[in-house]
């Protein structure tokens, strides 16, 4: 404290500041106080709770650690960084949000499954919480999110086995897809725009019972609208860690243009076919999303029940559909092909199998899977090495815990680190290496691995995880049973390294499909 009060007088007399020097040495008492009301002040803004797992060592208000990070947001980055010092369980400050990563699969797997009834929250942050409201099913919690999610999973059940329907849309929207690769006739293109069109209309035919046309504006305008919100809350986002930066004006960070975005979406395509399938529905032809979720919510009305089935929750759950299933498999496509343009070896081995097992004369169908083993070694090979997900989405504890020793507080963000598991080299050996035979034993079978988890695991694993992985295997074999994908210039591929949006995705590239 003495050396405190030496330096402060030492700076008013470096700046010939003569009245405070006067007031300083007349009041002393009075500055000593203030002196150490203002080292309590910041050692209270700078303190860290209790027994949280360890971090940056020196972490300051308002900023937390983001100057030890050098500014770094991409939280795979920022968690290799600090797994070097700490571990499996380690803690960083953005801003004040304190962020708690889980960097191993035994780790993950104790917290996600084993305490699964703590872990399975979702943390509250700026921007999820203002466009979900906490509804609907990727974002919700406790019993709203429990009836969203066992509704969504019983009815993509409904529509996956037993039925054909959803084998049948996905069918439809490739035939259309292939179409448009046909006319480009070899010519290059570049695929993400058009990716984003074949998923986006294989939830659309889900939920709504229909497709759009490919030209159609209202699904372009849709898809751009889209395509700009994610981009902007995507990871890094800065108003996630300074909310108040919102109201810096000019619209800086996006915060009014993302509301009217999805202002636009709600009221231009999800209010209007809800209000249709309200009008005409018929309870002997339900097989679409919103009328499969208004037969329940007249069910459960006329049981008089309490339900959070209802029309609010309902418009956020077809939100969420769109935002998790339509960029995550589109990215995974395009992930696809920009491998098959770095091996093309591997392409033509899937091409081989493909020919042995279906020839050219028929679609592949989801029960040809188990005769195609090298085709589903491939795609699980790029689930791992692409990791659009990265670090997967964050969670939460539903109350103050204790967890390997340490203090997990219930508003931590808690980040299940997929990335750090997938790119393992204790569990993979050679994570680097683009290897699909490492999903293969010596008979040619597929190995099942605990690790792999890309869609996450535990209670809140991805509810679209067979969707994701039937429209993945369709979408592939029957690309490569029409085309061959080559490089626009064989001496410049595109690279190799993604950029961090919402998921991580190839940097834009052409590819030329050639007929086969
Ligand atoms: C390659 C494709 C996909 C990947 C890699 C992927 C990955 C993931 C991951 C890592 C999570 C977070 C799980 C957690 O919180 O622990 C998740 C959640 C989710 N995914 Fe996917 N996903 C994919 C496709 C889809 C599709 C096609 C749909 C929808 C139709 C979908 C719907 C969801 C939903 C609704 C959640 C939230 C689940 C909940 O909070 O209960 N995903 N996904």
């Amino acid at each position: 404290m003495a050396g405190i009060f030496t330096m402060l007088l030492d700076i008013f007399q470096y700046f010939n500041i003569e009245y405070m020097t006067g007031l300083f040495k007349d009041n002393v008492g009075v500055t000593t106080g203030l002196v150490f009301v203002t080292c309590l002040g910041i050692w209270w803004l700078m303190r860290k709770p209790r027994g949280i797992p360890p971090g940056p060592r020196f972490t300051l208000p308002i900023l937390g650690d983001m100057l030890s990070l050098k500014g770094e947001s991409d939280l795979r980055v920022v968690a290799r960084q600090l797994r070097k010092e700490h571990e499996n369980i380690c803690s960083v400050y953005f801003g004040s949000k304190l962020f708690i990563f889980l960097n191993s699969y035994d780790v993950i797997k104790e917290a996600l499954v084993k305490n699964g009834d703590i872990f399975s929250n979702r943390p509250s942050m700026f921007w999820t919480d203002l466009l979900t409201q906490r509804k609907g099913i990727v974002m919700s919690d406790g019993q709203p999110w429990k009836e969203q999610r066992k509704f969504a999973l019983e009815t993509l059940r409904e529509f996956g086995f037993g039925r054909t329907i959803l084998e049948d849309k996905i069918h439809e929207e490739i035939g259309h897809f292939v179409e448009v690769i046909g006319q480009k006739k070899g010519r290059h293109f570049d695929m993400c725009r058009l990716s984003q069109k074949g998923v986006s209309n294989i939830i659309s035919s889900m939920v709504y019972g229909k497709r759009f046309e490919y030209d159609d504006p209202v699904f372009n305008i849709f898809l751009d609208k889209s395509e700009s919100m994610l981009q902007t809350i995507g990871h890094g986002s800065v108003l996630n860690v300074f909310p108040f930066l919102r109201f810096v004006p000019g619209d800086l960070f996006k915060y009014q243009s993302v509301l009217n975005d999805l202002d636009f979406i709600k009221d231009n395509i999800i209010l209007p076919s809800i209000n249709e399938h309200m009008k005409n529905f018929d309870e002997n032809h339900v097989d679409d999303y919103i009328s499969s979720y208004i037969r329940e919510m007249k069910k459960v009305s006329k049981t008089g029940q309490p339900s959070y089935l209802n029309e609010d929750q309902l418009v956020s759950a077809i939100l969420d559909l769109f935002i998790a299933g339509t960029e995550t498999t589109s990215t995974t496509i395009l992930w696809t092909i920009l491998y098959f343009l770095h091996h093309p070896n591997i392409q033509s081995k899937c091409y081989k199998e493909i020919q042995n097992v279906i020839g050219s004369g028929r679609l592949p169908s989801i029960i040809d899977k188990p005769s195609l083993p090298y085709v589903e070694a491939v795609i699980l090979e790029i689930l791992r090495k692409a990791n659009i997900s990265m670090t997967g989405l964050p969670h939460a504890v539903s109350e103050d815990t204790r967890f390997h020793g340490y203090h997990f507080p219930k508003d931590a963000i808690i980040i299940p680190n997929v990335d750090a598991v997938l790119t393992d080299n204790k569990i993979w050996g050679d994570a680097d290496v683009f290897r699909p035979e490492r999903f293969m034993d010596s008979d040619g079978q597929i190995i099942k691995r605990d690790a792999m988890m890309p869609f996450s695991i535990g209670r809140r694993v991805c509810l679209g995880e067979s969707l994701a992985k039937m429209e993945l295997f369709l979408f592939v074999t029957t690309l490569v049973q029409r085309f061959e994908f080559i490089p626009v210039d064989a001496d410049n591929l595109p690279t190799l390294r993604g950029v961090v949006g919402l998921t991580y995705a190839p940097v834009k590239y052409q590819v030329r499909a050639v007929p086969r």
